[in-house]
């Protein structure tokens, strides 16, 4: 994908664009491609047992204007089903499970949706427990009165995420995004119990609770049974805001290579980059690779 591709008709990310010219190699000094560092990232991996959480927007597809329409390629299919073969993979998406299931379609990987307030692996399934009390799917009076609102505003789009709901403004007039953010946010400021965050053209209203993409990978590692064990190395890809609350746990932890997909400079807490979708392909495809390499090379006793 060329540096001009991605979200051209966001005036913001074009003037990032365009200020990050310049730049951008230097901050690829900062987050360097994980394709150019691979060799010196499966030295550190090597005899470790590396976890993969993979975003989905962004990540495993790329940003089109339709989010109905985010279809993941056959390629990236296979790619992300012969890693995951080999690693315990989960996706972790904002979007409700049951639509991140319907576009990825693979059996051997868990699914963590509305931002990993809904888990579902094979031998479990987690709603996200707020003090004792399981959170609600969004209320749909929310949803009605937010469509409602919204409707004089060309292009806006409201998107049920089960636990979350998005409100698009991708294929909204650039005059009249800032009507629709007024409102997004009076009509939200109604219930108190949620807040919204931001991601790419969308605003995303979520149950304010302490929980979000970085709480659910230290759950997950723990269901696949890595707390106790010191040996394992998370690998986290994502673009998008909400992906940094993982990035910062994996900082956190110490250990683990948190990869930012990016064709533009941003500010992350990633320490590796990727410039695209299709980067993200090639790297699970090399790391497939160098993973069974490795293994049929180790002596059998
Ligand atoms: O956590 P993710 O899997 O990255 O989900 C974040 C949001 O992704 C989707 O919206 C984004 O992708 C759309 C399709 O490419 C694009 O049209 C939109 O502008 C992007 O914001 C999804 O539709 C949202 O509900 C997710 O919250």
């Amino acid at each position: 994908m060329g540096l001009l591709t991605e979200s051209a008709n966001n005036n913001h990310e074009v003037r990032e664009l365009e200020d990050g010219l310049d730049s951008y190699g230097t901050w690829l000094e900062k987050h360097p491609s994980a394709l150019d560092s691979f060799e010196g990232m499966v030295a550190v991996a090597d005899g470790k047992k590396l976890v993969l959480f993979l975003d989905y927007d962004g990540t495993l597809s790329p940003i089109v204007n339709d989010p109905n329409r985010a279809f993941m390629s056959d390629a990236m299919r296979s790619a992300v089903r012969e890693a995951a073969s080999l690693f315990p993979t989960a996706i972790v998406s904002g979007r409700s499970i049951d639509k991140v299931n319907d576009f990825v379609k693979l059996e051997n990987v868990v699914y963590a949706g509305s931002h990993g307030m809904d888990i579902s692996t094979p031998s479990a399934s987690l709603k996200h427990q707020d003090e004792g009390h399981q959170i609600q799917s969004v209320d749909e009076q929310i949803i009605e009165v937010l469509e409602k609102k919204i409707k004089p505003i060309k292009g806006a789009m409201v998107e049920d995420n089960r636990f979350c709901v998005s409100v698009h403004y991708r294929r909204v007039n650039q005059e009249d995004v800032d009507t629709l953010k007024e409102m997004v946010h009076s009509t939200v400021k109604a219930y108190p119990n949620f807040r919204i965050s931001g991601g790419k053209m969308v605003m995303e209203i979520r149950p304010s609770i302490n929980w979000n993409k970085g709480r659910a990978l230290e759950y997950l590692l723990d269901t696949f049974g890595f707390n106790s064990s010191s040996d394992f190395l998370p690998l986290y890809i994502g673009d998008d805001k909400t992906d940094e609350d993982a990035f910062e746990v994996i900082q956190g932890l110490g250990r683990g290579f948190p990869i930012i997909v990016s064709s533009v400079t941003r500010d992350t807490k990633a320490s590796y980059s990727l410039h695209d979708p299709d980067e993200v392909m090639e790297f699970l495809l090399r790391l497939a690779k160098w993973k069974k390499e490795a293994e049929s090379t180790v002596p059998k006793i």
